[in-house]
């Protein structure tokens, strides 16, 4: 297994597989690959399926032990049930989806080998959503999550990004995964380092402190040190401490956003869908090609992206003295120029 200098083993790899695609959140952050305007057919630049495969057998010789799909829009891939039946085994296959592509192809992925899914769901209202997607697919995401389930996909998590235009909706769905059994939420923070627009922060920790009174059991991820809340169904009734029941659902929040805990914690090492390697979401300047992409090529370039890796909060970021986070010049230094 391969270490960074600062202790963070490196157990997991993100995968872009694409740039495209078919929604146009006005939040993205496109997992820092700018932005997914443009052409929604194959692109030239993308990882072909056996780059791909290629790259997960190097991680799975260094531990690697989970892979998650991403993107872009992960599912505008045709090759995506290749990719998964293809994935060393002994690797947990995870995909993060905007979930339009789910319905009447979920069972495929699951026969392929996908363990897990999370589907983007910024609200519970067709209008609202429309306006954060710019797009009117509310219908098939929910047809999508309900495809997942019925594949036999448990839990289906969705992810909701928490920020000025979706704010309202959390109570609801936290009671929506409350009383709907297989299904968990993902609260993410709103993360402007790369979109711009601050302005529509909203403070996660009222988001903590409201659930922190609505949950009956609190409990500590590994990954990123992320607080998970199990919460009752208050209209089943099943609001008994300690249910383990339906009728309890958990809601997990993951706030990256000047947080060294998390940074510190962090355990990934991600691919764009061109075949660099990047040490952090955060980050732009860590790019590293992977050559040909022959197994030599990508074991040099593996060992050294995770030597290069590098805290986002409280080590390439710190606070001035004025309390405010700036650059670590020292680390501007380094990638200078990258
Ligand atoms: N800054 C930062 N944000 C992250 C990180 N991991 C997840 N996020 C945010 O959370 C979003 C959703 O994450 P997912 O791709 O669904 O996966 P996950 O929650 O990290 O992983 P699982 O819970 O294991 O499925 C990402 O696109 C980011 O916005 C991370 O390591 N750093
Ligand atoms: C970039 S998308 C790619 C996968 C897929 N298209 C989807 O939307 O699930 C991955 C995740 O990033 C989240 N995300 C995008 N921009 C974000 C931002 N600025 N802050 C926080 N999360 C963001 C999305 O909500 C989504 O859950
Ligand atoms: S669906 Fe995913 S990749 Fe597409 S615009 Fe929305 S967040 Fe970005
Ligand atoms: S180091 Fe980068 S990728 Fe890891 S948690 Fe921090 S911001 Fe996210």
């Amino acid at each position: 297994m391969l270490t960074d200098e600062f202790g963070r083993e490196v157990t997991g790899v993100r995968v872009s597989l694409t740039d495209r695609c078919n929604f146009d959140c006005v939040y993205c952050h496109n997992e820092g690959l700018g932005d997914t305007r443009g052409p929604m057919d194959p692109q030239d630049d993308e990882m072909s399926a056996d780059d791909v495969v290629r790259f997960l057998e190097v991680a799975a010789e260094f531990d690697v032990d989970a892979v998650k799909f991403t993107g872009g829009e992960p599912m505008l891939r045709q090759d995506l049930e290749e990719i998964i039946e293809r994935t060393p085994d002994g690797m947990e296959v995870s995909l993060t989806t905007n979930g339009t592509f789910l319905p009447g192809r979920a069972e495929a992925l699951v026969d392929a080998g996908l363990e897990r899914v999370n589907v983007s769901q910024d609200a519970l209202d067709p209008e609202d959503f429309a306006a954060v997607t710019k797009s009117g697919a509310y219908e098939k995401v929910l047809e999508g999550v309900e495809a997942a389930l019925e594949a036999g996909l448990d839990p289906v998590k969705l992810n909701m990004v928490v920020f000025e235009h979706t704010a309202g909706y959390v109570p609801e769905m936290v009671d929506h995964v409350a009383a709907n059994d297989g299904l968990q939420l993902q609260l993410i923070e709103y993360m402007p380092e790369l979109t711009g627009k601050p302005e529509w922060n909203v403070d996660i920790e009222r988001v903590h402190d409201w659930l922190a009174e609505r949950a009956d059991e609190i409990e500590h991820r590994e990954m990123h040190d992320r607080r998970r809340y199990w919460v009752s169904d208050g209209s089943s009734g099943a609001d008994d401490v300690g249910s383990n029941a339906a009728g309890r659902g958990m809601v997990e929040i993951v706030d990256p956003v000047e947080n060294p805990t998390f940074c510190a914690n962090c355990h990934r090492v991600r691919v764009t869908h061109e075949g660099y390697l990047k040490g952090c979401l955060n980050r732009n300047d860590d790019l590293k090609p992977m050559g040909e992409m022959t197994k030599p090529e990508i074991r040099d370039a593996f060992r050294e992206v995770v030597a290069d890796r590098v805290p986002y909060y409280g080590e390439y970021m710190v606070r001035n003295d004025d309390g405010e986070w700036e650059i670590n010049e020292k680390y501007l230094e380094e990638y200078a120029g990258a």
